[in-house]
């Protein structure tokens, strides 16, 4: 590979690196906080999931997703990822 492009694509692959641990470090704290939503619930026996909040930062995301150009599609199928995820670990504490 020619010695300017491959400067060029690890100066690239870096900051994708930089951009993935971020992306990692975000996810942990949000597991973090949900977790102790889950435990919140457990402890007031509300259901594991709620829909009608799913909706809503559904919506918003999608917005949010638009306006950075990003595909919004794309941004639902991740929140739903990580949602169904969340719930997931929400059912675990709630079942004890
Ligand atoms: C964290 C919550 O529990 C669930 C997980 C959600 C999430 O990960 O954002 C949203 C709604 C719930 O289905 C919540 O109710 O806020």
């Amino acid at each position: 590979m020619d010695e300017e492009v491959a400067a060029e694509l690890r100066r690239l692959r870096d900051s994708i690196d930089n951009m993935d641990a971020a992306l990692i470090h975000l996810l942990a704290e949000r597991f973090k906080i949900t977790q102790q939503v889950g435990v919140l619930k457990a402890a007031h026996e509300l259901p594991p999931a709620d829909p009608q909040r799913e909706a809503q930062q559904i919506a918003r995301l999608r917005r949010l997703a638009e306006e950075a150009k990003l595909d919004p599609e794309f941004a639902e199928k991740f929140l739903n990822f990580v949602v169904a995820e969340v719930v997931r670990h929400h059912e675990r504490i709630a079942a004890g």
